[in-house]
């Protein structure tokens, strides 16, 4: 063995021992991992989240993959002409539009992710609200106070839901198996219409129906940005409101940290916002010392120490 070829073996010898004891802390324990549509970068990015989502299982972690798609949910409505607007990060979903959101989620990006993990040797299903009724939503009542009269006023978002009932069943079986879930956010009403789900919340529902160890949210950016542009490492639920409050989180952003929010108000221990971008940032967050993105924990939890 030459020189150079020993000491990346040590390398690597130094980094599995160093991960080994934050690997033992998750076995058995289910991580959600958002895949925010601008995480997707290109093939070689995909590949890397495929193979740490492999390794995660491999290491007897439960990990469950909800993924978003809005940038290409917007391209195929541009190809087909159909104009599509966002209200507080949300997209207005007509009838046309939920149908083109299924087929883009439910169909093309999902099954791009469960045959990018399959190519690692793993056994990932994908699916979405409606496989084994997994979960039901219902019409998102979103409300604005208008400035002027201060009266409250109803925003209709047409076909955009809100998780309601999530029912563990098959992810329990599945959890149990070899299976990987990657799921889409899209779910059945009870009024049998489709629904459009904005992936942070779909995934925080999942997250905190499991009791998940850990919610992590991959984007692209490398957390949330204070005023000036710089990451800030943790937040407290209170912090994290008043970013909203005071415009400094928003846009995409906003169902982001308010998601987070809900997820540690529901007792998911940790939940994580991190760069989709930087590769392997999925197993820098839970298996080193440092940590990746900003964290947001319980007003009064202590501060990260893992
Ligand atoms: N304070 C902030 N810190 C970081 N990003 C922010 C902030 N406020 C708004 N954003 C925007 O939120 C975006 C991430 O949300 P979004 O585009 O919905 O991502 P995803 O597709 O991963 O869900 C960032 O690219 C950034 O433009
Ligand atoms: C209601 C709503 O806005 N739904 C989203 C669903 C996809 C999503 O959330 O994708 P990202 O995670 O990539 O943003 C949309 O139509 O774009």
């Amino acid at each position: 063995m030459s020189e150079a070829s020993k000491s990346e073996a040590y390398d690597q010898a130094r980094l599995l021992s160093e991960a080994l004891p934050y690997m033992q802390r998750y076995e058995g324990r289910t991580v959600v991992v958002k895949y925010g549509g601008h995480a997707m970068g290109d093939q070689h990015l995909a590949t890397a989240f495929a193979r740490d989502i492999a390794l995660l299982k491999q290491s007897g972690v439960n990990p469950i993959v909800v993924h978003g798609g809005g940038p290409q949910i917007g391209g195929m409505l541009e190809k087909m002409g159909i104009v599509s607007e966002f209200k507080g990060g949300l997209r207005v979903t007509d009838r046309k539009t939920v149908e083109v959101v299924e087929m883009v989620l439910a169909g093309s990006i999902n099954k791009e992710i469960v045959a990018l993990i399959n190519a690692q040797g793993e056994w990932a299903i994908g699916l979405c609200g409606k496989d084994g009724n997994m979960v039901f939503a219902e019409k998102l009542k979103r409300t604005v106070v208008d400035p002027d009269s201060n009266i409250e006023k109803v925003v209709d978002l047409g076909f955009v839901g809100e998780p309601v009932e999530v029912d563990r069943t098959l992810l329990d079986l599945l959890a149990r198996s070899e299976m990987i879930p990657v799921i889409a956010p899209v779910a059945p009403g009870r009024d049998g219409e489709t629904y459009n789900i904005n992936a942070d919340t779909f995934a925080g529902a999942i997250a905190g129906a499991l009791e998940a160890k850990r919610l992590l949210f991959l984007t692209d950016v490398s957390g949330v940005l204070d005023k000036s542009g710089k990451l800030i490492d943790e937040l407290t639920v209170a912090e994290a409101r008043a970013l909203i409050a005071d415009g400094t989180i928003s846009g995409g952003m906003i169902p982001k940290v308010e998601t987070c929010i809900e997820a540690v108000e529901r007792g998911v221990e940790s939940v994580v916002i991190v760069d989709g971008k930087a590769p392997h940032s999925v197993l820098l967050e839970l298996f080193t010392v440092h940590g990746a993105g900003t964290r947001i924990r319980p007003d009064g939890a202590p501060e990260r120490t893992t």
